[in-house]
């Protein structure tokens, strides 16, 4: 299969070390060996950090976007290095150089590309763009709730969801950069258009990617 991971800083920088890159190199080395995968990295708190800066800098929204690409493709070149040569050793500046990348056989890392969202629809546009089988959003929750489970205790887990629940759901939400919400509303459009068969799924836990693969009931499904 052709898969696209969207793999959330807050997963990969909670400790700020080396660990969950290391247990994700091992993972993806893996499912390498079955199915052609593209990874695309978020920006975590490193990203807030340094976008909070240039915002006290009176940078404007969209410099602060790109401050946080920057994080982004650090994140992704850590990866990479992890993966040493099971990845393709240049981070794509955008969808077309991912897609000429993946011929070489390697996984693919990439971070963000352009401002005013975040890379949940990097995530999307690519799996658009490469025509995947499957988009797997890894973020700190098990899924998505009906109300945000870290204010809410009573907080419900929805399992299916439609693309146009969604946007209705997210569509008065504030966004700026460094938050464009839980899940963007463009990664969302792009889901929508396309019909693409996505999963979001809680990343703390490494093997709950292979879940989401093996389409194991997990998380929350986009129908
Ligand atoms: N309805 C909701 N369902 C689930 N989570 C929600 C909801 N509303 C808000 N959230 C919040 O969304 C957050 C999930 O995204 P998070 O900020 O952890 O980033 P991420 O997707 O892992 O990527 P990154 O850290 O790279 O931005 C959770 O911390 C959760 O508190
Ligand atoms: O294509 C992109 C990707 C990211 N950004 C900006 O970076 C931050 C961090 O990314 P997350 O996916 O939220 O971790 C994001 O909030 C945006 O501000 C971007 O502009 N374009």
């Amino acid at each position: 299969m052709k898969i696209v991971v969207a793999l959330g800083g807050s997963i990969l920088l909670k400790e700020s070390s080396a660990n969950k890159f290391k247990e994700y190199s091992e993972i993806l080395k893996d499912l390498s060996e079955k199915h052609n995968l593209f990874i695309v990295v978020g920006g975590g708190k490193p990203a807030r950090e340094y976008i909070g800066i240039g915002r006290d800098l009176d940078c404007g929204e969209a410099q602060c976007d790109d401050i946080g690409i920057e994080v982004t493709r650090l994140n992704a070149k850590l990866l990479t290095i992890a993966l040493g040569d099971y990845a393709y050793p240049k981070i794509p500046n955008n969808f077309h150089e991912a897609n000429e990348f993946s011929a070489y056989g390697r996984i693919v890392v990439m971070g963000g590309t352009e401002p005013a969202h975040s890379t949940d629809a990097v995530g999307a546009i690519l799996a658009e763009y490469v025509h995947a089988d499957l988009l797997v959003n890894l973020t700190s929750v098990d899924g998505m709730y009906d109300k945000d489970p870290n204010k809410f205790d009573d907080a419900q887990l929805i399992k299916e969801i439609t693309a146009d629940a969604m946007l209705d759901f997210l569509k008065d939400k504030h966004v700026e950069a460094g938050t464009y919400e839980f899940f963007d509303t463009t990664a969302i459009q792009m889901i929508k258009r396309s019909s693409l068969k996505t999963v979001i799924a809680n990343g703390f836990d490494s093997k709950n990617l292979i879940k989401a693969i093996n389409g194991e009931d997990i998380g929350t499904k986009i129908i």
